[in-house]
């Protein structure tokens, strides 16, 4: 089977600084139904937020992300494993960081743990390991490292899911006239240069780390879908019918 790396964000995954469930059981169910088609492996952020939102502490202390993602990584995963059983889909933990990706050795490690999963019907759960990450890393965001392990394990496509319909010729939050690009086939040095504009304190990259996330798997020949996890609709109409509805679909072809 074809297969596709699915990243969902914080955004979408948290509300008010806690777990998203509706949104999350949405994503679940999209993802079972992609699993009859596809080889999925899913990177999700929201380690940080759920964290956050579970600690009895003072919130105006202020301990840390990766503090907060060490707290809110097993929740997380709790609630995927939850939610997963319904469909009766086993999930699995896969924490990396940017050295992973560094020597052919380790990376020959995780990707033989993913193709062992993924030939026994387990679903792979991707986050970035926050806690040993240190900040002068590449990643330090779950767009670029889903690129990453799109080209490591061989994925087709890489599908990334936000709070926004695509990839806008402006920020679609600050300008009302702002309009979607629904297929993006060059990305100028100026596009992959602009500031981070995260939509929230526990969300990382903002739009850039998504260009660069499109331009590290167009070079290498993948392509990537950007679109709505509120709704979706954009996403089931282009992994299973193959009808691009909305969103951008950045490709070299
Ligand atoms: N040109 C643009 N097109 C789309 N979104 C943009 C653009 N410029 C800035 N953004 C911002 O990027 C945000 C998505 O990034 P982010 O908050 O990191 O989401 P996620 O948590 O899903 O990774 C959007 O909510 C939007 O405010
Ligand atoms: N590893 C962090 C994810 C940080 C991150 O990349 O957030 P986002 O920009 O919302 O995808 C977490 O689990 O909270």
């Amino acid at each position: 089977m074809k297969r596709l790396v699915i990243k969902v964000g914080t955004a979408v995954l948290t509300e008010n600084n806690n777990i998203a469930k509706e949104r999350m059981l949405n994503l679940v169910s999209l993802v079972a139904e992609l699993k009859k088609k596809y080889d999925v492996v899913l990177v999700s952020s929201g380690a940080v937020a759920a964290g956050y939102s579970a600690l009895k502490l003072d919130k105006r202390k202020q301990i840390g992300k990766k503090a907060l993602a060490a707290a809110g990584q097993p929740i997380l995963m709790t609630s995927y494993k939850k939610k997963f059983d319904i469909y009766d889909i086993d999930t699995a933990q896969i924490l990396l960081t940017e050295d992973d990706f560094d020597s052919r050795k380790r990376t020959k490690m995780f990707q033989e743990i993913i193709d062992a999963h993924l030939q026994n019907d387990i679903l792979p759960i991707v986050n970035e390991n926050d806690i040993t990450s240190t900040p002068d890393q590449l990643f330090g965001d779950n767009d670029q490292l889903s690129a990453n392990v799109a080209f490591a394990i061989g994925a087709e496509q890489l599908i990334i899911l936000s709070d926004i319909e695509g990839y806008f010729d402006k920020n679609p939050k600050e300008h009302a006239d702002a309009q979607l690009r629904k297929k993006v086939t060059i990305l100028t040095p100026g596009e992959l240069l602009d500031d981070a504009t995260p939509s929230s304190f526990f969300a990382t990259g903002g739009i850039v780390t998504k260009l660069k996330a499109a331009d590290f798997v167009m070079r290498r020949g993948i392509d990537m879908f950007l679109c709505n996890g509120f709704d979706l609709t954009a996403a089931r109409n282009y992994l299973l019918d193959g009808e691009q509805t909305s969103g951008t679909l950045f490709t070299t072809e």
